[in-house]
């Protein structure tokens, strides 16, 4: 098994000059070691610095401070080798090229190159290799850039917002394509906006805010870390008293519609207790979503 990172960004910061001279800080100090084989999201609202640092990590940009190797090497030299690739957010492809003529003119600059074929296969190409770039989809065209990501079959693949501006349907696609790709056991880095994506795609999140690192783990770990399941129940005020005496860390979240909602780390327990203990009835425990850990995680950022 390969110890080594795929990558690791030791304290990256990164300042920009606005244009009114204000220093604007777009990253202040991210740590990020992904392993082999991750399918990790960076998720973040605008402005984040998501971009900035996959810029780091992809070595478009050098950090201010701080370090950043990709299988323990210069971002440049492992790109050079074929090791890691990217699908950024905007960048070129030749119009009057067909899908399948890019393809190969971007195949024969590799020197290590995956089967041409399969790779427009996996990348759900196989049927429009005739179709001319120019009359391709938004979702076809990123479809594209991922093939031409996948050429020099990659150990990491980074891709910036790659679904920015697609439909659900194209969105789907574009992310079945990668799903299917990455359990081949390829590196994948995405960065997106959206939670569902996030959710759905990534084996871990890394949340980003305000050029920080606010929350890192698996999405079931984000959401518990963010807040705390909700277990509400039709019962009396006068039951309140018993219940804080039983659990001194019980919050007791508000009182709407004939039922009261409870907090504690633990729900299963005090669900458990309400059920055995109390006259509480319907007692309901309600999971938080990714949107509510995001907007927690983030707002203070
Ligand atoms: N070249 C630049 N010059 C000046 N400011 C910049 C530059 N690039 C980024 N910034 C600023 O740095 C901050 C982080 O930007 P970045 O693009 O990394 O965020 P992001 O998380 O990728 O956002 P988005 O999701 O909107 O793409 C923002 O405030 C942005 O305006």
């Amino acid at each position: 098994m390969n110890a080594t990172p795929a990558i690791q960004a030791t304290q990256l910061t990164k300042s920009f000059r606005g244009p009114k001279g204000a220093v604007v800080d777009a990253v202040k100090g991210i740590d990020l070691t992904v392993r082999p084989g991750e399918v990790v999201a960076f998720l973040g609202p605008n402005g984040a610095g998501k971009t900035t640092t996959i810029d780091m990590i992809l070595g478009l940009t050098s950090p201010d401070n701080g370090d950043v190797r990709v299988f323990g090497r210069h971002a440049r030299e492992a790109a050079r080798d074929g090791r890691i690739a990217a699908v950024m957010q905007t960048g070129g492809l030749m119009s009057d090229f067909t899908v399948a003529e890019t393809i190969g003119v971007v195949a024969s600059l590799h020197h290590r190159t995956a089967d041409v074929a399969a790779v427009m296969e996996r990348a759900g190409l196989a049927e429009i290799g005739d179709r001319k770039v120019s009359r391709c989809s938004g979702g076809e065209q990123q479809r594209l850039k991922f093939a031409l990501a996948l050429l020099p079959d990659p150990d990491l693949i980074v891709l910036d917002e790659p679904t920015a501006g697609m439909d659900v349907e194209s969105r789907r696609g574009f992310w079945a394509a990668m799903r299917a790709d990455a359990t081949r056991g390829r590196t994948v880095l995405f960065a997106t906006h959206y939670l569902e994506e996030a959710d759905a795609f990534a084996d871990r999140i890394v949340m980003i805010a305000g050029g920080h690192v606010v929350a890192d783990g698996s999405t079931a770990e984000i959401r518990t870390r963010a807040s705390r399941r909700v277990v509400s129940a039709v019962l009396d005020d006068d039951a309140v008293p018993g219940l804080l005496r039983v659990f001194p860390g019980l919050e007791v979240r508000e009182r709407r519609g004939g039922r009261l909602y409870l907090s504690l780390p633990d729900s299963d327990c005090l669900a458990r207790h309400l059920l055995t203990s109390t006259k509480a009835r319907e007692v309901e425990i309600a999971a938080h979503n990714l949107e509510d850990a995001f907007v927690t995680l983030t707002a203070d950022a």
